[in-house]
């Protein structure tokens, strides 16, 4: 995949290049042209063009297949994130007929890979695009027990989804570097669920949040997980039970 981000929308400009690079480079398989016309540096546009094949590429974790826009967000480290996914796995101790709640699921990559023994899962994120890549991704690994919610979990994750979709035996987190938002934290520790996972690609916010979840939750194990070898950063999943 290659993406283009770009301050303007010229696609005369941008389609000469993709042309080139295709050209270049027969094994890219899709050029997408974001373009990002705000005065911030990310790579994520405020609209996208497919200028060349679907949009998106293909991996693997595990068993399952995952669909990944060029917006969407995907562990770095596919053969380390199936590692990181077993410790995950490991700590929830999904038990037959659990309600799961993967919080910042992404593409759906966690919740796919819990979902083979629980009742249902549901998975909240963000982004648009990524929410739509896990709808897909549950229809091409034919999984039926997953619901997906799009929006900001700050806003999405009230009372009125876990009436409409079960209190959580488990619940799942994996939020950006920026750790949770302290509202979140607060309606994690209202809701009291049995039994937590947190997922964190950056120590010092997660720290942070587990102060606070200390509250209500012990923290029973911490395994970190070497996603970005001969670098200083480090993944940290928490095990994490109601006291
Ligand atoms: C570290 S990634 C985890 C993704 C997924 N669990 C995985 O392993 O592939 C964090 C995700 O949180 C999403 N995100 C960031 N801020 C969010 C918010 N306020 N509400 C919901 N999702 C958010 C991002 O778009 C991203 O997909």
């Amino acid at each position: 995949m290659v993406n283009l981000v770009t301050s303007e929308d010229r696609p005369e400009l941008v389609r000469e290049l993709s042309d080139a690079l295709l050209e270049a480079f027969p094994a890219i398989t899709t050029v997408i042209n974001n373009i990002n016309d705000r005065p911030t540096p990310t790579a994520v546009g405020r609209y996208e063009h497919i200028l060349h094949g679907p949009g998106y590429i293909t991996d693997h974790i595990g068993p399952y297949e995952f669909e990944i826009g060029a917006n969407a967000f995907f562990q770095t480290n596919t053969r380390q994130a199936e590692r990181l996914y077993d410790v995950a796995r490991r700590y929830a101790e999904i038990q037959a007929g659990d309600t799961l709640y993967d919080l910042y699921c992404g593409v759906g990559t966690l919740t796919l890979f819990l979902s083979d023994k629980a009742s249902n899962v549901l998975g909240i994120e963000l982004s648009e695009v990524a929410i739509g890549n896990a709808r897909q991704n549950a229809k091409k690994n034919g999984v039926k027990n997953v619901d997906f919610l799009q929006g900001d979990i700050q806003e999405v994750f009230k009372e009125e989804v876990v009436s409409r979709h079960g209190m959580p035996d488990c619940l799942i987190t994996d939020p950006p570097r920026a750790g949770m938002h302290p509202d979140v934290v607060d309606q994690l520790n209202k809701l009291k669920v049995p039994k937590m996972v947190y997922v964190s690609c950056n120590s010092a916010t997660m720290a942070r949040d587990l102060k606070k979840l200390n509250e209500v939750y012990c923290i029973e194990e911490i395994q970190p997980v070497d996603m970005f070898p001969q670098t200083y950063h480090i993944e940290t999943v928490a095990r994490l039970r109601l006291k």
